[in-house]
């Protein structure tokens, strides 16, 4: 234990005041955590000031949030792990518990910069985490005992549901789930722009597509039907559903999204690999 860890207290700190920081920081105070036991440690005073300002918490410099918090959550860039980590090692001990959000990067690779025995857990949550339906799949390091791993889950199941994973499955889970609340943005985007093609006006179009979507989502995750079944049940014989269908085969849309996936997995894999 170093002399820092002896001291740190219960509480949490966000390391990277980013988008998925934000995300996670403003779900765990809805979840009941408050701004004097989570502090924030952000590069960019500006944006520092913004998280501070907006959710009452105390921004501090890294050495200062290993003082004050156990447990750290780490949501800074893939790319800027490493300094982060050299930031990190001479106030950081196994009495800490590091919760690393960064894409790609293993917790081998964080445990290796750290002093022997720091435990690690590796997570991939998602944006929506803003409206407490994230999905994350969190992975334990060599060091991360069944209550570490508890706690990390405790701590984001807050903001939506949890499953927990081998980390060789981790970079295939942030091409589906991390990086997936894109590709439905995107598909919207594209279906409202179809609205406008078709005379209608864009909030009317807009209107229509999120609806659908919330509703669809909302089916999908109850109905218990696999995706086929719900997607069989809007096309009928000889009508207007299968017409479209047959267009999202013809542009190759399915193997456009398997190879979209695909690529996010390996860029994950790149990002991790040692610089
Ligand atoms: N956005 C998403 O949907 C998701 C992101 N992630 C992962 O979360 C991480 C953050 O992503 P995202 O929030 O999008 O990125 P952002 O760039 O929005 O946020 C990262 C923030 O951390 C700051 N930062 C960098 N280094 C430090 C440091 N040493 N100390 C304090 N702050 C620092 C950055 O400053 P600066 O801009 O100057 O570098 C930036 O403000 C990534 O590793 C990503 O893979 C995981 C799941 C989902
Ligand atoms: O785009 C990215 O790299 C991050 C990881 C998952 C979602 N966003």
């Amino acid at each position: 234990m170093t002399e820092d860890s002896a001291g740190a207290g219960d509480g949490i700190a966000l390391i990277g005041g980013g988008k998925i920081g934000e995300a996670l920081l403003s779900g765990l105070l809805r979840g009941g955590r408050t701004p004097g036991d989570t502090v924030v440690s952000e590069k960019h005073p500006e944006r520092a000031a913004y998280l501070a300002e907006t959710y009452g918490v105390t921004t501090v410099d890294v050495a200062e949030a290993a003082a004050r918090a156990r447990t750290l959550v780490l949501a800074i860039k893939p790319q800027d792990i490493d300094t982060l980590l050299a930031q990190l090692a001479p106030v950081i001990g196994p009495d800490h518990l590091l919760v690393s959000v960064a894409a790609g990067i293993t917790t081998t690779r964080i445990e290796r910069a750290l002093a022997d025995g720091v435990p690690v857990v590796r997570c991939m949550p998602n944006t929506p985490a803003l409206v407490d339906q994230a999905m994350t799949a969190v992975s334990a390091g060599a060091h991360a005992t069944d209550e570490h791993v508890a706690t990390a889950e405790a701590m984001l199941g807050v903001v939506g549901r949890v499953v927990r994973v081998p980390e060789s499955q981790l970079d295939a889970v942030t091409a589906l789930s991390g990086s997936g609340p894109a590709y439905f943005f995107f598909l919207v985007e594209a279906m409202i722009d179809a609205g406008i093609l078709l005379g209608l006006p864009r909030t009317l179009a807009a209107e229509l597509i999120v609806q659908t979507a919330v509703g669809a989502a909302t089916m999908l995750r109850d109905s218990g039907e696999h995706p086929v079944q719900l997607r069989e049940a809007v096309t009928s014989p000889g009508g207007t559903t299968i017409s479209a269908i047959r267009e999202l085969e013809a542009h190759g849309v399915r193997a456009a999204l398997i190879a979209a996936i695909e690529a996010a997995a390996v860029r994950s894999a790149v990002l991790g690999a040692d610089g």
